[in-house]
């Protein structure tokens, strides 16, 4: 038998990484590495473990990101490091760690020692866009909005703490827009990675519920390059995302899926899947994308790309 793999968690008691932890249950291929309790922020113990380690992951806030990928020995060429936070996702020398975008994305993913896992809005809007923007139908610079909400487990440990604790402030129990401002720390991957001109306005909401979101893209149908219909539209991100295993784009007006017009935002919790809809009529489209901000937003996307890294084919169902 092949030797396991060596794994490090920088992070690993934090909502992503045990969720990262949970998905390696029965996995005979891995070897995690582990700091003691008390130790776990200490510097030269986690220098030790990710030198160590075949692969890291970094669940960290973003500058403590950083400070772990400094800490990698100039002579070690053998530590792969898959980052969830923020740091490096639009860094020209890290792969954006979403391999059903292209196969280019998913060949950068195999074959590099860096990865950054896109963020869970991110993921949402970039998964509605981009291939949009690849076939011709939205021009760079179309004015794009995104609406999105998600469960509070998107904000980490301290949010949960809030919602689930005794005193939860009352205005905690009804969904709350922030980043009002317009400076979501997303926007630049969602720019970016989409080739588009002009930052999307966006608008993320929160709400009181664990895990789950929607994240939504209208389009007005005279801003496209021609006049697209629905169905149009809809063939074309089926024809993006064809024979992938974890995104399906659903039926037309998601007619079979929605139950009495809802999109619920929960219905993916624990799960790598994303389902894609597109909605509408002849003046506007709307594209919607359902993820666990956890899950493919998160930790799935995550042990996705390191099973891409270790060479597994996908459909084994080891995620
Ligand atoms: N939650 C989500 O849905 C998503 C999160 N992410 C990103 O993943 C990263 C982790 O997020 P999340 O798990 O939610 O955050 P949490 O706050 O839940 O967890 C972060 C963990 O990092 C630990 N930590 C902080 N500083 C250090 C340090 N210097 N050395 C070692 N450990 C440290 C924290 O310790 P302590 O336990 O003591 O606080 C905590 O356990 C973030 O960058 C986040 O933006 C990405 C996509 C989605
Ligand atoms: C509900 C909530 O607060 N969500 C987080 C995003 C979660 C996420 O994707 O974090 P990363 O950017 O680190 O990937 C936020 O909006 O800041």
């Amino acid at each position: 038998m092949k030797k396991p793999f060596k794994i490090f968690i920088d992070g690993g008691e934090g909502t992503t990484g045990l969720k990262i932890h949970e998905r390696f249950r029965g996995r005979q291929d891995l070897e995690l590495l582990q700091i003691e309790e008390e130790k776990r922020k200490d510097p030269e113990q986690r220098r030790r473990r990710i030198n160590e380690s075949d692969i890291t992951f970094l669940c960290l806030p973003d500058a403590a990101a950083r400070e772990a990928v400094s800490m990698i020995e100039k002579d070690n060429d053998h530590t792969k490091i898959i980052d969830a936070s923020t740091a490096h996702r639009i860094s020209p020398d890290w792969a954006y760690g979403f391999p059903e975008l292209s196969g280019e994305h998913r060949e950068r993913i195999r074959t590099s020692s860096r990865v950054a896992v896109p963020g869970c809005y991110a993921s949402g809007f970039i998964s509605c866009v981009y291939p949009l923007v690849q076939a011709g139908v939205m021009p760079r610079d179309y004015p794009v909005t995104c609406h999105g909400i998600s469960g509070y487990s998107g904000a980490g440990k301290k949010m949960i703490a809030v919602m689930e604790g005794g005193d939860k402030p009352r205005e905690c129990e009804s969904p709350r827009q922030y980043a009002l401002g317009q400076s979501h720390k997303h926007l630049p991957e969602m720019q970016k990675i989409c080739g588009l001109s002009y930052k999307p306005m966006f608008n993320p909401i929160v709400d009181d519920y664990y895990s789950g979101m929607v994240v939504s893209v209208p389009l007005h149908v005279r801003c496209l390059a021609k006049p697209y219909t629905v169905e149009e539209i809809h063939r074309i991100l089926s024809e993006h995302y064809a024979g992938q295993t974890f995104v399906k784009v659903m039926e037309p007006g998601g007619t079979e899926t929605l139950k009495d017009g809802f999109l619920p935002a929960n219905t993916l919790a624990d799960t790598n899947l994303m389902q894609i809809f597109v909605c509408g009529n002849e003046e506007q489209i709307l594209i919607a994308s359902r993820l666990d901000n956890l899950g493919k937003g998160a930790s799935g996307a995550a042990v996705q790309c390191m099973n891409i890294m270790m060479g597994i084919d996908e459909t084994t169902g080891l995620l």
